[in-house]
């Protein structure tokens, strides 16, 4: 980053125009900030000058391929200094902007203008200013710095401010009309042009943003029990039947679990015992056996050609491949042997089994970055560019906070340089510094608290918390997971569970469901916040279609959260949050809204989401809408449609509408404002 810079200020001083508190700007430029493509972002500095003089801010973005483009921004908060534009960068790479103050004379010139004329103060001279001002725009047009179809306009109002037997008002009338301003407003005259920047700002592809995951585990899916032999596991190839389910609900991403061998050695049993039963299959991230460790295929799910196959019908479906990346080996996995550098023997020769306290994983070796760095970076890179070339374009990074950010910051540039398009997911539940550096260091989401931010006043209190993180962090909502089981859905049931769906699917353009949802899985281990016979150590086939026949499967309206999702562009921002008032401290109200250009439908899309936050109550309650935060008119008489897109009922509401919520029945409201140009 270079400092703000013009010809007569000190290198590194504010320069003639001063600009301030630059926007998106991370750790003052020390990391790029981050946006996908077609994204609104906002621009924004704070910029002003002495006196009362005329000026004006311009952001100027360069695109991955050299090409500029000149943005103005515009004052919001008049008297004040705030200026801002929003931008829309519209291809991925590496992008940089600028941002420039200058004075600007014309504006200056005018303001005088409009208040002397009128009251026929100094008539002459003001004629005198404007004709030198607009000499010099037709100097630019001679030096070529301004298109010479310009010429015409400003040559017609010089000459009339040069003719003395005009009446004043008529003299200056062309130099004040409309065709002039739009002229100079699109290239203003500029003067003392200060520069900020250039800052650089990475654009990812959409998936980094948005999308819908489905985590599974591959060995249940197909996974039966055999009399005689016991368990068989599932296969890449029984598991592939499930893509269509998956696909059908409308999830974009398959997450599989980790699909390598499983070692023997301290494995674990059921419910996390340490000693298995003959059977037991296995914690998956327990990774390596004989068999072969990262890069290998268990053998009871298949081969490397059925994975092939597992991930072209995922793509025949629409669905990419999200595949578990957890750097940690079974003390059967070959590195072991072949690399005892690359962990950490201890003074009496052993090996410390990994830990996320107060977690402990006597299954597995943590791996050590010390002693060979650019050997252990050479196997972890060369691993993922491997299921790179097999089709896996996302991956769930398990507890990245376990290993040196340096790491993470050289290995995710060496990806996007070489593969720009695969998206990293920061497994890292941890201290809130850890998880901002990894985004910042280049990880494209991020595992959030969600799950365990259950009050209206904290979930929107967090939700402001990500908003301003999101020029380098892009949360992940997630509302159960293989590990995680809080005591709100286990005490809530179904009611829980379609509640905190609709929250997830809604908050965030990210969220994910953990296989079992759908039908309730909500029995904890006794002592832990996970489930009981939790499929980390044993099979778990489910019967998905007996529950849909039932009617007792979430299905129908996860379906329903991802084609709203789908639907409406606007659930697929995070920037643009507002928060309603309630007059339910259990109820939260919140709304995205897009105009038409940033929609890319050419129409505004308005979702407004009413929601309970507990699921032991109902709410009768009154909700105070900020109407401009939903496209709508505050000065207008206000009446306007809503509908409800989970259950298709419309309403007429004005801007203090009162809502019934019952936990049972209706949790939210997920609505979507029918703007008056739609009716
Ligand atoms: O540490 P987290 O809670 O973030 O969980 C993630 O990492 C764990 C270690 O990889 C993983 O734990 C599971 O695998 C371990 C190794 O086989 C085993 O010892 C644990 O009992 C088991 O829970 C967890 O699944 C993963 O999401």
């Amino acid at each position: 980053m270079s400092p703000t810079t013009d010809r007569t200020g000190l290198e590194g001083g504010v320069g003639r125009i001063p600009i301030m508190d630059v926007q998106p700007v991370v750790d003052g430029g020390r990391f790029p900030a981050s946006c996908v493509e077609g994204e609104t972002i906002t621009v924004g500095a704070n910029a002003f000058r002495e006196g009362h003089d005329a000026m004006g801010v311009h952001a100027v973005l360069l695109g991955p391929d050299g090409a500029e483009q000149r943005v103005p921004l515009a004052s919001v908060n008049p008297g004040l200094d705030l200026w801002e534009a929003e931008v829309r960068p519209d291809r991925i790479g590496h992008w940089s902007f600028r941002v420039e103050a200058f004075s600007a004379p014309y504006e200056s010139w005018a303001h005088t203008a409009e208040v002397k004329i009128p009251a026929g103060i100094d008539v002459d001279l003001v004629c005198a200013e404007g004709a030198k001002v607009l000499a010099r725009v037709l100097t630019e047009v001679e030096d070529g710095t301004r298109p010479r179809t310009d010429a015409p306009v400003v040559q017609a109002a010089l000459d009339s401010l040069r003719a003395p037997g005009l009446p004043a008002a008529a003299r200056v009338a062309p130099a004040l009309a409309a065709d002039l301003r739009a002229l100079l407003a699109l290239r203003p005259l500029r003067e003392g042009v200060t520069v900020a920047g250039p800052y650089r700002l990475i654009v990812h592809r959409r998936r980094a943003l948005y999308g819908s995951w489905y985590e599974f585990f591959p060995r249940s899916e197909g996974a039966r029990f055999d009399p005689e032999q016991g368990w068989v596991s599932g296969t890449l190839r029984t598991a592939a039947r499930s893509l269509e389910r998956i696909a059908r609900m409308g999830f974009d991403v398959a997450y599989l679990t980790p699909i390598h061998p499983i070692g023997t050695t301290f494995r674990k049993g059921r419910n996390n015992t340490l000693d298995p039963r003959p059977g037991d299959p296995g914690s998956p991230y327990a990774i390596g056996s004989p068999d072969g460790g990262h890069e290998a295929i268990h053998p009871d799910l298949g081969t490397l050609e059925d994975f092939d196959t597992f991930v072209g019908r995922a793509r025949e479906l629409g669905l990419e491949v999200a595949l578990d990346i957890a750097l940690q080996c079974s003390p059967d996995h070959p590195w072991v042997r072949e690399h005892p550098e690359w962990f950490t023997v201890r003074a009496d020769g052993t090996i410390a089994y990994a830990e996320n306290p107060p977690k402990k994983y006597q299954d597995i070796y943590p791996l050590s970055f010390e002693s060979d760095y650019e050997g252990l970076y050479a196997a972890i890179r060369d691993l993922l560019e491997h299921w790179v070339a097999h089709g896996v374009t996302l991956f769930r990074i398990d507890n990245p906070h376990t290993k040196p950010v340096r790491f993470w910051e050289e290995l995710l540039a060496e990806f996007d340089e070489k593969h720009p398009e695969v998206v990293f997911l920061a497994e890292a539940f941890t201290r809130p510094t850890m998880m901002h550096t990894l985004g910042k260091v280049g990880y494209h989401q991020s595992y959030t608290y969600f799950t365990w931010r259950e009050t209206a006043a904290d979930l929107r209190e967090y939700l402001e918390e990500l908003v301003e993180a999101a020029p380098y962090m892009r949360p992940s909502f997630w509302p159960t997971t293989h590990d995680i089981l809080t005591p709100f859905m286990t005490s809530g049931g179904r009611r829980a569970f379609a509640l905190r769906a609709i929250l997830a699917a809604t908050l965030v353009p990210t969220w994910g469901i953990y296989s079992g949802y759908e039908l309730v899985e909500d029995v904890p281990r006794p002592g832990a916040q996970e489930q009981i016979d939790n499929e980390k150590y044993e099979y778990r086939p489910r019967d998905f279609t007996g529950a849909l026949t039932d009617g007792t499967s979430l299905e129908p309206l996860l379906s329903d959260l991802n084609r709203i999702r789908r639907e409406h562009p606007a659930l697929q921002t995070l920037r643009t949050i507002r928060f309603h008032e309630t007059d339910d401290e259990q109820v939260l109200a919140f709304s995205k809204h897009l105009d038409a250009a940033a929609s890319g439908t050419g129409a505004l899309d308005t979702v407004l989401v009413i929601s309970l936050t507990a699921h032991d109550r109902d709410a009768w309650t009154t909700v105070h809408l900020d109407l401009l935060a939903l496209g709508l008119d505050p000065e207008e008489p206000v009446a306007f449609e809503v509908e409800d897109l989970l259950t298709g009922e419309r309403f007429t509401w004005g801007p203090d509408p009162y809502v019934i919520l019952s936990a049972t029945d209706r949790p939210a409201h997920v609505l979507r404002i029918i703007h008056p140009e739609e009716s």
